[in-house]
């Protein structure tokens, strides 16, 4: 059934309009293409600890655990490694609708592990890991899933970063995301600023980098950061639950049509409107006829 599901010709015409999508983009990170992204990994390696996992439910939601508790599940170079992994196996997953990110313990993520950042404090180094994440994020974020962060603790810096790499946030009462970069002499470099803008608006941004301003739940409601606060108890565990019900709002329904809404809005959030009409007309050509359009045709479904 999946093999039949992942050769399905819809499928197939979906993957390759995506492709030509974003094949302007793949030009800008070809410098970091071959040997060298080889070098990069063979870096990241040298710094171990903690993991990223994945758990691939029947519901089509997947939970993506980035794992590091003892230090604040910072990313070690082994767990950026590990993302890339967890994102090509995502990429694959024809069945998937949905994907939460959370960090363990009950908190999110600290950025990457410091110990790492001082080990390769050269700009060369620097500079090739910030482009590994930047491509890996970039293609979490482009996941024909819709993805959702799920807040809880602390996401700083990096961890910041990565909750603009989802398509929503939501926060637990006590959590904080803060891009703490300009604390640390930085600025985002995983593409958190270039998403950032494009969430909040350029105003909000650069009060939330300029001033490495702590965003609780209301304020990242009223700048349009948050998706919604969370209701559960803290510390109980249900938070995950609760973030699954929220998600299921838009899961609910046929994977090819849910992965097909996530793609219409990709390329029309990223392309040239010129282009994004192009895709969107591809896209659409995927679901058109399909099962979940020819079983609402013979319900003759009314939306009352
Ligand atoms: C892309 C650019 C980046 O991401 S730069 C990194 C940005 N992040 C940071 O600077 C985080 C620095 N850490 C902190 O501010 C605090 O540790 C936070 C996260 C607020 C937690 O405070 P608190 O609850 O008091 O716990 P703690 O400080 O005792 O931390 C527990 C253990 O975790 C460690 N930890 C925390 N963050 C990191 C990190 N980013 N890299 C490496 N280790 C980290 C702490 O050092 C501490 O370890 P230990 O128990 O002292 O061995």
């Amino acid at each position: 059934m999946a093999l039949c599901a992942a050769s399905h010709p819809l499928l197939q015409n979906t993957r390759n309009a995506l492709r030509r999508c974003f094949k302007q983009n793949r030009a800008f990170y070809s410098n970091i293409s071959g040997p060298q992204e080889e070098e990069i990994r063979q870096k990241l390696r040298i710094f171990p600890g903690g993991s990223v996992d994945l758990q691939k439910q029947e519901s089509g939601i997947a939970v993506m655990t980035v794992n590091n508790p003892a230090r604040m599940n910072a990313f070690s170079g082994s767990m950026m490694l590990e993302l890339e992994e967890r994102v090509n196996e995502l990429e694959t997953w024809t069945e998937g609708k949905g994907l939460i990110v959370q960090g363990a313990a009950g908190t999110f993520c600290s950025g990457s592990d410091l110990n790492a950042v001082r080990a390769i404090s050269n700009p060369q180094d620097g500079m090739k890991m910030c482009m590994f994440m930047q491509k890996t994020l970039t293609r979490l974020l482009r996941l024909p899933l819709i993805s959702v962060a799920l807040v809880e603790g602390k996401a700083l810096g990096g961890g910041a970063e990565l909750t603009t790499a989802c398509d929503f946030r939501l926060m637990t009462s006590d959590a904080v995301i803060q891009f703490v970069h300009k604390h640390m002499g930085l600025v985002p470099g995983w593409g958190g600023a270039a998403r950032l803008v494009r969430i909040v608006g350029s105003q909000n941004a650069l009060k939330l980098l300029g001033g490495a301003k702590k965003v609780d739940p209301h304020l990242g409601r009223q700048i349009g950061l948050v998706d919604e606060v969370l209701s559960s108890p803290l510390g109980e565990g249900s938070s995950l639950v609760e973030a699954e019900q929220w998600l299921s709002q838009f899961t609910k329904g046929s994977a090819p049509v849910i992965r097909a809404v996530k793609q219409v809005v990709v390329s029309g959030r990223e392309l040239s409107l010129e282009e994004a009409l192009r895709t969107e007309k591809d896209i659409f050509g995927t679901v058109w006829g399909g099962p979940a359009n020819l079983e609402a045709l013979a319900q003759k479904t009314k939306h009352k």
